[in-house]
């Protein structure tokens, strides 16, 4: 063999692992700078936002006076920068008032995170320096009880604090399974506190949900309300053009991909959020291909791949006999409720799982229903009544590949 065969021969043989590592290490990279890609950077320059960031910063003044400002409802659709404008505002406000004597303290939770309120209330507490089990045990206390924990130590060393709640839609839910008076007591805490001052800032991306709540919380907690509106196509593409500086090398990113990405983030409502993951995951495509720039075929894989893994993470989240319905869907031989409860029975079978009754799976597939994965048409058949039919919105393909690391349904795939 000479040396030219015997080299094939090696890169043939070589091992897949150190085959991508030797790649990775003497491929070109697409990135300067990665990280500016995550959402929790903060830009320099938050473009398209003036408005919102002057809203913002005014109402949020009074701290650098010394006083307490009104509680703060920001809104708007996902994407939309709200996060973004107020985390930069209380932190270039902090470094003002970080060597006078108001000094203020921020405590940042997100709701949709949380799956209780006392688990909401503990988050904040912690960063109140609650850190001990005895200071604050982590269950067992009443809400009223984690509360004023946390107003007794905001009085005791005289704090400044600004509650910011993230996705506070959330907390509307956590508040309707316990705790009513301590959403509204959080939100008029001041009267309460004789020493130190508690401001509330919620942000919220369904704009609905101020109907929801409790008319005497609404008012208390939108003393002052900052309205964000819709990134438009072209505002999105400038958004992007920046980050590209920052995150590329330059020149590696396609004019037409650049645009292409606007425009599928852009159709909807403007989500910067989804325009700068989907660059973010085209890069990566780009690169792990060894390609010299990111191009517009890039981006739509990207958008596959994102949905893709949408509705993987959707598929996983489910309990068993949820998925075991919708592998009866997949696999029933017709599409009527009850074909579709004849198939999941043949499954419990297969599994040796105890069958849920029909009502129970009725009501579970208008609930599977909801969330898109599958959808129902109500067919009228004459003299015989009504049925509902229902199909499968995904790629049987990927609902196989989901479910394939469940050892509970290994039989069926
Ligand atoms: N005007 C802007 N300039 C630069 N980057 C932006 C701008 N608006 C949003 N972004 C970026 O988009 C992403 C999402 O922004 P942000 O988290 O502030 O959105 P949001 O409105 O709070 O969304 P959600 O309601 O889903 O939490 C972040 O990475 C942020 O840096």
């Amino acid at each position: 063999m000479d040396r030219e065969e015997t080299m094939v021969c090696a890169s043939m043989t070589k091992d897949p692992i150190d085959k991508l590592l030797d790649d990775a290490q003497s491929g070109k990279s697409l990135f300067k700078n990665r990280e500016v890609l995550h959402f929790t950077f903060i830009p320099d320059v938050i473009l398209h936002r003036e408005d919102e960031q002057k809203k913002v910063t005014q109402s949020l003044l009074p701290l650098l006076k010394k006083s307490r400002p009104s509680n703060l409802l920001v809104y708007g659709k996902p994407g939309t920068g709200k996060t973004l404008v107020v985390k930069k505002v209380l932190g270039k406000i902090q470094e003002r008032v970080k060597d006078n004597s108001f000094p203020i303290q921020l405590l940042y939770a997100n709701a949709k995170e949380e799956t209780t309120l006392y688990g909401l209330l503990v988050k904040l507490g912690r960063q109140l320096g609650l850190t001990s089990q005895k200071e604050l045990p982590s269950t067992g206390l009443s809400i009223s009880e984690v509360f004023n924990r946390i107003i007794s130590v905001i009085e005791k060393n005289s704090l400044n604090t600004v509650f910011v709640i993230d996705e506070i839609d959330y907390l509307v839910e956590l508040v309707s399974k316990s705790g009513k008076d301590v959403f509204y007591s959080l939100t008029r805490a001041n009267e309460r506190l004789k020493k130190g001052t508690l401001t509330l800032i919620g942000i919220s991306n369904d704009l609905t949900f101020k109907e929801r709540l409790d008319p005497r919380v609404l008012s208390s907690l939108s003393e002052e309300e900052v309205i964000f509106t819709n990134y438009t196509v072209g505002q999105i593409n400038e958004i992007l053009e920046e980050r590209i500086k920052v995150a590329f090398i330059p020149d590696t990113v396609d004019q037409a991909a650049l645009n292409l990405c606007s425009a599928m983030s852009g159709q909807e409502h403007g989500d910067a959020r989804r325009a700068i993951d989907l660059l973010r995951v085209a890069g990566e495509i780009a690169e792990r291909e060894q390609s010299d720039t990111v191009k517009e075929a890039h981006i739509r894989r990207a958008s596959l791949k994102m949905e893709e893994d949408k509705e993987t993470t959707a598929l996983n989240s489910y309990p068993l006999h949820e998925k075991l319905l919708i592998l009866a869907v997949m696999k029933a031989s017709g599409n009527t409720t009850g074909e579709i409860y004849q198939s999941y029975k043949n499954l419990c079978k297969i599994t040796r799982q105890k069958e849920l009754t029909q009502r129970r799976i009725t009501q579970m597939l208008s609930e599977i229903e909801m969330t898109g994965l599958i959808t129902g048409k109500i067919i009228h058949q004459g003299m015989h009544g009504r049925t509902k039919k229902f199909n499968l919105t995904l790629n049987a393909d990927i609902v196989k590949k989901a479910f394939k690391e469940d050892l509970a349904l290994e039989d069926l795939l």
